[in-house]
Formats: C-alpha cells, structure tokens, sequence
C-alpha cells in the first residue's frame, strides 16, 4: 500500500532524500523534470507542438525551468517560458535554473509585476499551444492574490491544452477544497512520488482531468515511517493477501455465505450478489429470496441453494451474510436478523435505507460489519455533508465508533476501516456505472469473508478486483460493462493471481 503524504512532508521526504544520497536540490529538481518529460513526450508527441511554459518564483517555477531545458534537448523548437513572481524571494533552485536557461537560446518573458495588463501584452497564442503551468506546486499557502486569479481564469478560457508540474496551480494538495477558489485547470497532472490526497474527491474534476504519478527517488522507508491515516491500494497488496487454493481442500474450506436479497421485481440484485459471491470462490452459497422466485434462481444459477427466512438459521453457521441488494420492503427483517446473526454482516442498497430510518439500530451494528454506501445512502445514514472532504471525516469517526468498516463508493472508492484508516482504491472507470455493479461488488466482499479474510483485506481484494475486472473489458473496448459480464473476468483475475491458482 502507498502511503499518501501531505504538502508538508513531501518537503521532509524531500530533504531526507538530498541527505541520504548526498545529492544538491538542483540534482532532484533535474530528476523530477526528468520524470515529467518522460510522460510528456507521450502526451505531446509532436515536437513541432507550440509550448508555453509558466513558470512561479519557487521549486515549482524551478522544475518548469529544468523542463524547458529538457524539452530542448529532446527537439521541441518552439518554447516559451513566461516568469510570473510569485512570493517575495526567488528560491535558490529557480535562480539556479535560470541561469542555464539564460544560456540557451529559449524565449524567456520575465513579467515585472503579476498583472493580467502585462500578461495580456505578451501576446501568446494560448489557443494553440500547450502550457505547461508551473506557476506553483506544493508551496502554496494562501489564496492566490487577485491579479494572479484573473491571469488564471483567462487562461482557463483561451486553453485547450494544459499539463500541470506536480499539482494545478491554486489546487490544494490536501483539506476542503474551496470552492470559490480560482485554479488553472489542467487537462494532465504529472505529479511527483505521490498523488496529492484531493485528486481523489470528485470536486476535483472542477480542476483536472487525469493524473499521472512519477517517481521521483524519494525513499520509500522514509515516507514508511511519516505519519498518514490515508492509503493507495495497488497490485501488490493483492498478490499479498489473497491465498491460493490448497490442494485437498473442499467446498467447506472456503466457507458458507448467506446472500438475503431480492424481491418481487428485484430478483436480479439477488441473483447477480450470488453469483458474485460464488464466482469469487465461496464454498457454498445459500440465497434468502421470495418463494415464488425460486425458479429465476434455479435457472440461472444452479450452484447456488435456495432458503426460506423461517429455515434460515437452524442449525447452519454461516461465514458471512450479505444483507439488502433488492430487498425492498423485506429489509425490515433486519432488527431480526441482528439478533439471530451468527457471522460478519455486510449490508448494502435497501439495507441501508432500513438501517437510516432506525437510529437505534446503529448503535447495535454487530462488530465486523461492512456497510457499503453509495454517497447518497452514506448521507442517509450519518447526515448531510458540505463537501467530500467533510464526508471523509465523518466516515472515519462513525467507522470508529461503531467498530465497522464503510466501503464508500465512488469514482475512487473509499475503504474506511475501524481504525479510521481511509484505503482508496484506484480501479475502475465510468463504463461500470450502471445498475447492479454495486451488488456484484457486496457479493465479492461477502465471499471473500466467508473465506476467512478480515473485513479490511475483504474490502481490499474485492474493491480492488471489482474495479480491475471493469478496467480490462474498458480495455478490450467495451464502452458499457454489464455486471453480468464482469463478473465473468473475477476467476480469471483470481487465477491470474501469483500465475499459479492452486499451492
Ligand atoms: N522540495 C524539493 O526539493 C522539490 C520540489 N519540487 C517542486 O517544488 C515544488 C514546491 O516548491 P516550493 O516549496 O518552492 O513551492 P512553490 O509551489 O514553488 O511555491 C512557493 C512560492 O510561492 C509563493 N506563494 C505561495 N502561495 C502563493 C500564492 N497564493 N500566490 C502567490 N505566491 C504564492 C511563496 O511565496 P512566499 O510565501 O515566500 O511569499 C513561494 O515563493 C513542488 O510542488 C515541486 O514542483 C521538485 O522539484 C522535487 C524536489
Ligand atoms: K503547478
């Protein structure tokens, strides 16, 4: 997992690197520029493309200065860097930098005061180029001044093209994102070692459009070691967590889920939670659905068994039961289902809605419960909030007072653990937006606890999977993804898993 760090301790992780490898803070900076160009040649193939590069009076404006160098070199002859001050001194890195570009023969447009007069008189075609903005980065620490701000928003409206060094101008890296506030909207972000923690809240499409992390040589142990509650999921915790299937081992190894779900109508989020669940390896699955829709069940999945409320527990110990999908108004079986529950919970869709119209039932979650709220069903629950970053907040306390995890679903979901651990998962893609992907993902989780893993390594592996699963077949061209057809993909991934499926 990478840990996501603040503005402030990229400067820490930045400082310890120069110690730990005795190099100076120009030799990074021509690292980190390094590191950008190398995505920016494949962004801007064309050498010929007109370059704007605006460049601040701190590291920011430093690195833009690297790039043109770089730039340079590589073939591209048509750059212009423009200088706007930012701050009362030039960082001695920029001064640096500014020295080797003097020596070459770069167009450079030193503007003497921040006015968008003086701007406008340079005479740039924005509309044309691409602008490389490099304005400032991580060292911002107040609104932007006024000038500033209109030379932005005129940019923003003349612009086609724009990629950020390290973060937008006016972006900030980490805490509500002001909304009145004036940011140069990017249409790519490279950014360094880490992404900043914002790029992951939907206010942030406002600002940017995708982003891409470098890495820069900052230590890993070091950034181990800083203190965060926020964390990337990648492809590594997952080879990490999931056991392969062992030989001798049978249905009874890999536990027994109850899926209650569905209802007249409805029947399809029943079917599709279940056959999430078995595709993901569960031994055994038993569905809680309406009599007379028995024969849907049967139909389409034959591996599953098919129970009655009354019959439910009776002597059956389930590993894990998944609560809601398509329950309409047979969620009402949930005050019950607290009391006679005999193994982790994970609720989703209608089970929430039950859950948010009895305040009581809260505070009797049992321990190791999952809820899986969509942002609307999430503020059901626990109250409105003005924006994601206050949402956030609200998640980790209430994930903490009640010991569950909230899986909060998004673009970027959001795994909040009962520590108040926040996991983000970075997979998936708007082709899986469409009815029932969130019951294949409640099936996913509930088969992986029912397998013996933790609610968090639960969330982990399925999250993660889920959206991985979508990101191939977006891959292969699909445009739409069917949670049907999604659910296809699981197997292969879990095969796919240290190559070899089976110990
Ligand atoms: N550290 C490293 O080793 C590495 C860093 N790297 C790069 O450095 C970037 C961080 O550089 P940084 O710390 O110099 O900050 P930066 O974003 O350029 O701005 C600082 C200047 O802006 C000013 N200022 C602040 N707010 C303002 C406002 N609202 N409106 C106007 N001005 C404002 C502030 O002024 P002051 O507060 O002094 O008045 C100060 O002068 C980082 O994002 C990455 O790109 C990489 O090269 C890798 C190695
Ligand atoms: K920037």
């Amino acid at each position: 997992m990478r840990k996501i760090i603040s503005a402030s301790q990229v400067k820490l992780a930045d400082s310890d690197c120069l110690v730990s490898e005795n190099i100076s803070s120009h030799e990074l900076m021509d690292r980190a520029a390094s590191a950008f160009v190398g995505v920016f040649r494949g962004l801007v193939p064309d050498k010929n493309t007109p370059i704007i590069i605006l460049c601040g009076t701190g590291n920011n404006g430093g690195d833009g200065l690297a790039i043109s160098l770089l730039l340079q070199c590589d073939g591209y002859d048509d750059i212009n860097i423009v200088i706007i001050p930012t701050g009362h001194r030039q960082s001695d890195d920029f001064a640096y930098n500014m020295q080797r570009v003097k020596e070459r023969q770069i167009s450079i447009h030193q503007l003497e005061r921040t006015s968008l007069q003086d701007f406008d008189g340079l005479g740039l075609r924005l509309t044309e180029s691409v602008l490389i903005d490099s304005i400032l980065g991580v060292g911002i620490n107040r609104p932007l001044d006024r000038a500033l701000a209109e030379i932005i928003k005129m940019i923003n409206q003349q612009c086609k093209r724009v990629v950020a060094v390290d973060l937008p101008t006016g972006f900030r890296c980490e805490g509500e994102l002001d909304d009145d506030g004036t940011v140069l909207y990017a249409h790519e972000v490279i950014s360094f070692q880490r992404p900043k923690l914002n790029f992951f809240f939907p206010e942030s499409a406002k600002y940017m459009e995708n982003f891409h992390v470098v890495d820069i040589g900052l230590r890993e142990a070091f950034l181990a070691e800083l203190p965060s509650d926020y964390y990337l999921i990648d492809s590594a915790d997952i080879e990490e967590i999931y056991n392969k299937r062992k030989s001798f081992s049978h249905k009874g190894n890999y536990g027994h889920a109850l899926i209650y779900a569905g209802s007249a109508g409805k029947v399809g989020a029943a079917l599709i939670a279940t056959e999430a669940c078995l595709r993901t390896g569960v031994g055994l699955a038993t569905v809680c659905l309406p009599e007379e829709e028995r024969h849907a069940l049967y139909a389409r999945l034959p591996e599953a068994m098919l129970g009655s409320s009354e019959e439910l527990f009776e002597g059956v110990k389930y590993s894990a039961i998944a609560f809601g999908p398509g329950l309409g108004r047979r969620a009402s079986f949930l005050s019950d289902l607290f009391k006679k529950a005999n193994a982790p919970l994970i609720i989703d869709a209608d089970g929430l809605n039950y859950l948010s119209k009895e305040d009581t039932l809260l505070n009797a979650l049992p321990a190791d419960t999952v809820l899986t709220p969509h942002m609307k069903e999430f503020d059901r629950l626990f109250g409105p909030s003005e924006n994601w970053w206050q949402r956030l907040q609200l998640a980790r306390r209430n994930a903490q007072k009640f010991k569950i995890t909230i899986v909060l679903k998004n673009r970027y979901t959001f795994i909040i653990t009962e520590k108040g651990e926040v996991l983000i998962n970075p997979t998936g893609n708007p082709a899986m937006a469409i009815a029932g992907m969130g019951d294949a993902l409640t099936g996913m989780l509930t088969s992986f606890i029912a397998q013996g893993y933790s609610p968090r390594e639960a969330c982990i592996l399925g999250c993660f999977l889920h959206g991985r699963a979508g990101d191939r077949l977006r891959l292969e061209g699909h445009a739409v993804v069917l949670p049907t057809v999604l659910l296809t993909q699981i197997p292969l991934l879990l095969g796919e898993l240290k190559n070899v499926p089976f110990a």
